[in-house]
């Protein structure tokens, strides 16, 4: 049994968590933290479990304001958070073995006071574990990790470290062994610059940071590539080289992955004691309640949560 949370009550979550429903109702049995009304209010996970094939059901989570699709509303802000806050429990209680998160609307959440960028960063203040958390961005075709995430682009350049780029990569090789059952996981490590500085013509950053996190992996017995120009590392070609690349800002990392996958990407925390994942994609307000959005990704994040759980109890 796995925890959805509702995300954004006026973006597409609770459309998309009924498609979810319909594809995996024979299959994989999971609860929905939200509105009475995104489907059948239950009290209990055991009760949920039993009435899985007749209908979605929802741990039910009070919103002070019925959604209007498409019109996010601060006032519903704190039911957002208390949906995540409520599957995380859920989840250290040992009643469902991994959390699956919809999509909110950051600048919303800013907005109404919430302190943390993203679901990734409040996941691990959750866990008391700040500067634990990676955010991996799964396809069936590419695995993709930014080492610095929702930053500008000014800041993630500024902020970048080899402290930083061996913490990323160590977690995400110790992932790809536990959670993706890959035994040698091979790490791609992208350059910053254009061609990856060009031995120092155009950036330092892969001489100065990057070649010595190199140096410290392949210390530690991780097979970490050297700096790949990051304009050709996403061929075709060059990904059968690799299990993950590890990215050195979020857009580095986000736009192959999500031009590659987009239908069948899902966003996987790790570093955190929590099974995490979620949809690649955001609220997407423009389409909400028209019946357009596609829920596969979401399928796809309901998948590997229930694998990477099934992983860890063999590990
Ligand atoms: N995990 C999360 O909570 C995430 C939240 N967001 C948030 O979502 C909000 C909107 O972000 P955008 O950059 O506009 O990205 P978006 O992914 O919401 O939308 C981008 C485009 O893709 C389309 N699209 C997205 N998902 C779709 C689906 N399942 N089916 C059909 N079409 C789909 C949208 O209609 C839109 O045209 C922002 O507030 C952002 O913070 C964005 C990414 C992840
Ligand atoms: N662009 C990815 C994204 O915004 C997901 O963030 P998070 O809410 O999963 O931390």
């Amino acid at each position: 049994m796995l925890a959805l949370t509702m995300g954004d009550p006026a973006g597409i979550g609770p459309e998309i968590a009924q498609g979810a429903w319909r594809a995996l109702r024979g299959e994989l049995p999971f609860v929905l933290i939200g509105a009475e009304s995104m489907g059948r209010p239950v009290d209990s996970v055991a009760e949920a479990a039993s009435i899985f094939a007749e209908a979605l059901p929802v741990l039910p989570v009070a919103l002070p304001v019925a959604p209007a699709p498409g019109r996010p509303d601060l006032r519903n802000a704190p039911a957002v958070i208390e949906s995540i806050a409520r599957a995380v429990e859920l989840f250290r209680d040992g009643d469902v073995g991994g959390v699956v998160t919809n999509p909110i609307a950051k600048s919303v959440l800013k907005q109404a006071g919430f302190p943390h960028p993203g679901h990734t960063e409040f996941l691990a203040a959750l866990y008391d574990a700040p500067g634990r958390e990676v955010m991996m961005l799964a396809g069936p075709s590419l695995r993709v990790v930014p080492v610095t995430i929702h930053l500008s682009l000014r800041e993630a350049i500024d902020r970048l470290s080899t402290e930083e780029i061996v913490r990323v990569a160590r977690t995400t090789d110790r992932a790809l062994r536990r959670d993706f059952a890959i035994p040698a996981p091979r790490l791609a490590i992208a350059g910053l610059n254009p061609h990856a500085g060009e031995d120092g013509y155009m950036g330092m950053e892969e001489i100065v940071l990057i070649r010595p996190a190199i140096a410290q992996l392949r210390a530690e017995g991780i097979d970490a590539s050297d700096p790949l120009p990051p304009d050709t590392m996403f061929t075709e070609a060059a990904r059968a080289r690799y299990d993950a690349a590890i990215c050195m800002y979020h857009d580095q990392a986000l736009i192959p992955l999500k031009t590659i996958d987009m239908a069948n990407g899902v966003n996987v925390t790790l570093g955190l004691p929590l099974v995490r994942t979620s949809p690649d994609h955001g609220t997407a307000f423009d389409i909400a309640g028209r019946g357009l959005a596609d829920p596969s990704s979401l399928v796809a994040a309901l998948r590997m949560a229930d694998r990477i759980a099934r992983n860890r109890s063999i590990a």
